[in-house]
This record gives C-alpha cells, structure tokens and sequence, in this order.
C-alpha cells in the first residue's frame, strides 16, 4: 500500500495531464472549430508580439545612431525623409500593439469559452456517472469528497485553465518565437540564452513535483473536511442526542489543520520557486548584456539588434518569473484533474451486458435458482437460495436480525448481481433486461424512507417522472396521505426539508407509499416499512400498505410475525438460507424455528398487553 501511495506521488504532471487530456478528449472534441480558431489568433497575437521592438531597432540602427554620428547632416534613409521613417515607425507601433489587442481578445475569449464549455459538460458526465455507480461503490465513499470533486476540484481545472495555462501557452509561443528570431539575429547569443534554459528546468523541476505532491495531498485534505462536515450535518440529531460535538470538533480541528499545514507548505514551495527563478533570469539577463555588448563592439551586432535582444529578454523574463506561479498553479489544477479522472475511471459493477432490451411489461413472476452472493468474496451472505413466487402472490421473509433478508431483496433490484445462480422474472435471467426497465417495473418502500427537499406533489411525482396532478392526488388518497397533505401550509406544494425532516415518520412513510403507488408496478418490495411507528400511524400504513400491494407480486420483510402471517408464502431466513418455506399454518404445524419464534412473540405481546391494560 505504501508503495502504491509512493509511486503515486512520483507520478509528474505531465503524465497526470496526459491521463486528464485522454480524459476528456471527447469533450474536447467537441469543441474543436472554437479551439482551432482560438488557437490561429493565438498565433497572430504572438506573431505581433515578436514584431514590437522592431519599430525602435529600425529607428535606432536606421535614424538615431547615424544622425548621432554624423550631427551635421541627417541621413536620407532608402530614399525617405527621417522624420517620414520617424512617424511611420510610431504608427507602426500603435498599429501592432493594437491588431496584437484585438487577436489576444479573440484568443482569450474563444479558448475560455471552450475550457468553460469542456469542463460544464465533464461535470455533467461526472454527476451523472455518479449517479450510475454502483451502491458497493457508494457505500464505501465519503460523500463529502465525492461533492468536492464534482464542485471545487472541476472549478479549480476551471479557474487554472483559464487564468494560468491560456496566458501560459501564449507565453510558450513567444519564448519559442524569441529564440528563432535571436539564433537569426546572433547565434552565439542566443545559445548562451538557450544554455541557461535547461539549467532552470532542472532546478524548478523537483520543487514543481513537490508542489503537486502536497497539492494533491491538501485537496485530498479538503474532501475529508467537507466528507466530516456533510457527514456531521446529515446526521446532526444523532451528534446532538449522544453530546457529540465536541468530540467531532476535535476530530475537524485535526483535519483541519493538516489541511492547513499542506496549504501552506504548497504556498511556501510556490513563493520559493518564484523567488529561485527570479534570481536566474537576473543572470541570464546580466551576461547577455555583458556579451551583447562586446559583439556591437566587435561589430557581430547592431546597437538596435542588441535592443531587439534585451526587450526580448525583458519580455521573456516577467513570463519566466511567472512561469514558476503558473506551473504551481498548474500541477494544483492536475491534481484536481486527477481525482476527477479517478471517478470517472470506476466502472459500475451493475450495468446493462451487450444487447439487452428493455423489459416488457411484467406479470410478475419471481424465480430464485440456486443464488449465492457476498458483499467481498471471502464472505457469502446469500448461500444456494431457491423458492419461485407466482405472479401476484404475497411473500413474507422473516427470521434474525443480520441473515441477509434485505440483502436478498436487493439482488431483485440488481442494486448487486449475484456471484452464481440466477434471478428470473416471467421466466428471463434479469440480467437479460435493461437495468432502468427493470427496476421501473418494482416499487420500494423501505425503513427509513428518504424524501427529497422539494414539493410533496414532486416528491411523489419521482415515482413516475412526468406524472399529472391527477395521478398525484390518486397515489396520495391511495396511501392515506391526501387528508394531512392538504393541511400542510401549502398542500401539495408544501416543501418539505432536507430528507423530509419537517414531517412526521408516518406522514413520511405515508408520502414514500404514494410515491411507490404512482408506479403502478407490477412487483412490489416493502423493507419492514412500519418500523419504528406508533400503533395509529403503523394501523393508517398497514392499511395504505395493504391498497397498494393488492393483485402485485409483493415481498415484504418485518419483524412482526403477526403483521405477515396471512402472507401466501413466508420463507424463514437464517445465516443467509431459506430453513423454512410454506404458508403460516405449514409453518406452525412443522414446529421449527418460525413456529417457535411466533410463540415468542405471542408471549411478548400478552405480556405487552399486559403492561398497556394495567397502565390504563
Ligand atoms: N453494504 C454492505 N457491505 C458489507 N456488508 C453488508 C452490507 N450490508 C449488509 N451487510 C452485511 O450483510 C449481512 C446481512 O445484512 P442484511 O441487511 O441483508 O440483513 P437483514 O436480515 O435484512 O437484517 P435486518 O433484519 O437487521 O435488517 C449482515 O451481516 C450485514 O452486516
């Protein structure tokens, strides 16, 4: 593991470019003509830019030193008065300057449009993507750092694409224009320019990877943090119950503080690498002159070339003196492109094989053939499970808490494929089907049912996109949930908090019945869905329940024997096998491990009836 972690680091950034350019190659495709017409002005822009000193070595060379040497007489250059070659070269200069203002506008503008372009559309596939993940993949990720690489780690691609590399890539363009034009104008110079180059590249080159190494580090940082905050918040009735607040605030103070420390020690190399560059470019500037100078002595150089030269060098230096910035900001921004790249990387274990079609409408149907499952291969939770379920008939799992009922639930959802055997509907492997025909055909109502922080008549409305109000209202009558609905501030426009936290447990589940009964599916899954409520909203759920299960293949999972008992087949569950199957009365008459835990429980409740009859 260490090593893996180590050979990550040593990873430059190049290699980390290359793997975010491959990336996103389709997105870039995309925006190809914007690119390829960005790219010419970008060229026209550095073409000018080269152009600009020489107006002055004309005017230095042609006009002010020979004027200079010979005072008495100003010189007819080519034919033309000086103070003609004079005013034209001052137009030239404006001229250039401003064709050169107008190509980097265009340039800015077209490559920022593409980059913004590119990454809006990798977001959209990011969250998508995530969406399609499967559950195993979730359930092991921290949510908040799965936010932060869809949010901040794509706006700093953003930010750094625009701000740094475009200004960067234009600067690239000029240096290698520069060196062209002064190996033209003097050779030996300009290899001693040349020479100094890579010197500054192997002493910047070490700091730059430990930039990226402690900005991939910090951004890491900064999904714990936001994966501690969301966790903290999504969960804060619990933090407050058990007192834990201060604990947690130990817990963010580390984090945060190490994020802290990676920042600035990233900040620290950036500054130390500017500064290092600085005193380079200094001395490269110091023995051109030095040099410089003796070749106009020695006449192997005009004085105006020696100025082309030096504004070349002048030029060329602030963006060297940024180019240090630039790269720091850039191996921060790879960073960022990486973890990006790592989500998209992951395949989901459960997708749609080759060729599959989407499902026809189903009759319902549910055959399990020898399926076996675990969520890692060293333990089976599910193990050799057979039973077949005709079309509309009640099945009820019972048995210990932990023996793998939900879980044998999901694999009907393909929320996971089992390891070996087969689930079949209407007499297809479902992994014959369409994932998203498959489970539009299931309804769910879980435990704790999750609402999302929009209208109630949305929040219903998700069980069958594009539903009327009509239907809304019908689910909604149907689950017992149109009286309470309509005295909520709003009615069906009401919106509920975060997760429906500003309802009630039973009006929640009441809501979830809706949003499963406006499906109208065929097979339905009901995960101990009355636990945790009160006798009247468990009675009110029982019997919205009882609607919406009527003539639909339905399996339901509950702790309550009684609850069940009229159920067309119970299968009792224990350590991941079916022990026992058949109706309630088979069940007792067999005297196993159902009829002893229905007599538990009968005794639990006389006694509980006990207790309620006293207290009354
Ligand atoms: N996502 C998961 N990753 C790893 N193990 C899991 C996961 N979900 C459940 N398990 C394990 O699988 C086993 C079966 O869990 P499952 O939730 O299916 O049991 P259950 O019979 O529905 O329990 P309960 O009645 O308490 O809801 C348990 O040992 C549980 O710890």
């Amino acid at each position: 593991m260490g090593q893996r972690v180590k050979e990550k680091e040593l990873k430059g950034v190049i290699p980390g470019l290359l793997r975010i350019f491959s990336k996103f190659s389709p997105y870039i495709h995309q925006q190809k003509v914007l690119i390829i017409c960005s790219f010419l002005a970008l060229l026209f822009e550095t073409s000018l830019r080269l152009l600009e000193p020489w107006p002055l070595k004309y005017v230095f060379d042609h006009i002010l030193i020979p004027a200079h040497n010979n005072s008495a007489n100003i010189p007819n250059t080519h034919g033309f008065h000086p103070v003609l070659l004079l005013t034209l070269s001052a137009v030239a200069i404006v001229v250039i300057s401003g064709l050169g203002s107008i190509a980097a506008y265009l340039s800015t503008y077209g490559m920022s449009l593409a980059v913004v372009r590119i990454l809006s559309e990798v977001r959209r596939n990011v969250f998508n993507h995530l969406q399609h993940l499967s559950l195993s993949f979730h359930q092991k990720s921290k949510s908040g750092d799965l936010i932060t690489r869809v949010t901040a780690d794509i706006e700093k691609m953003r930010t750094v694409a625009v701000k740094t590399a475009l200004p960067l890539l234009t600067n690239i363009f000029s240096m290698l224009g520069m060196l062209a034009i002064m190996l033209w104008l003097n050779w030996e110079l300009a290899l001693l320019v040349m020479a100094i180059f890579p010197l500054l590249m192997l002493l910047t080159s070490n700091m730059i990877s430990r930039i990226r190494k402690f900005a991939k580090k910090h951004r890491d940082s900064e999904g714990v943090l936001a994966a501690t905050t969301g966790e903290t918040i999504g969960a804060i009735k619990i933090v407050q119950v058990l007192s834990l607040q201060e604990m947690l605030h130990n817990v963010f103070s580390a984090q945060n503080q190490k994020s802290l420390d990676e920042a600035i020690e990233s900040i620290r190399l950036s500054a130390a690498l500017e500064r290092t560059v600085q005193i380079l470019m200094a001395i490269i500037v110091a023995v051109v002159l030095w040099r410089g100078s003796h070749a106009v002595l020695h006449k192997e150089l005009t004085p105006g070339e020696l100025l082309v030269f030096m504004t070349y060098l002048k030029n060329a230096f602030e963006p060297m003196r940024r180019l240090s910035n630039q790269v720091g900001q850039i191996a921060k921004a790879t960073a960022s492109g990486e973890r990006v790249v790592e989500v998209l990387d992951y395949e989901p274990n459960v997708k749609d094989l080759p060729g599959v079609k989407p499902a026809h409408p189903f009759f319902g149907a549910v055959r399990f053939e020898n399926v076996a499952f675990g969520y890692d291969s060293s333990e089976e939770i599910i193990k050799d499970i057979s039973f077949i379920v005709q079309p509309g008939q009640q099945v009820a799992l019972v048995g210990p808490s932990g023996s793998g009922k939900s879980t044998l639930l999901s694999l009907i959802l393909r929320l996971y494929d089992p390891e070996s055997g087969r689930i079949l509907i209407d007499g297809q492997d479902i992994r014959e089907y369409t994932v998203q025909s498959l489970r539009q055909q299931i309804s769910v109502v879980l435990q704790d049912s999750v609402l999302f922080a929009v209208s109630v008549k949305e929040n219903i409305a998700y069980g069958k996109l594009g539903a009327t109000d009509k239907e809304v209202e019908k689910a909604a009558r149907l689950a017992n949930a149109h009286e309470f609905i309509m005295k909520l501030p709003q009615g069906y426009d009401t919106i509920l908090g975060d997760r429906g936290g500003t309802i009630s447990g039973g009006q929640r589940q009441r809501i979830a019945i809706a949003r499963a009964a406006i499906r109208q599916a065929p097979i339905v899954i009901l995960d101990e869905p009355t636990t945790g409520l009160d006798k009247k909203s468990e009675y009110i759920v029982n019997s919205a329940l009882a609607k919406l299960t009527q003539g639909r293949t339905t399996f339901v999972i509950s702790h309550n024997l009684k609850a069940v008992e009229n159920a067309d087949m119970i299968l009792y569950v224990e350590g991941g096998r079916i022990l026992e199957q058949g109706t309630h009365r088979e069940l007792i008459c067999l005297g196993g491990h159902y009829a002893t835990l229905y007599r538990m429980q009968s005794v639990v409740d006389i006694e509980a009836g006990d207790i309620y009859a006293v207290e009354a």
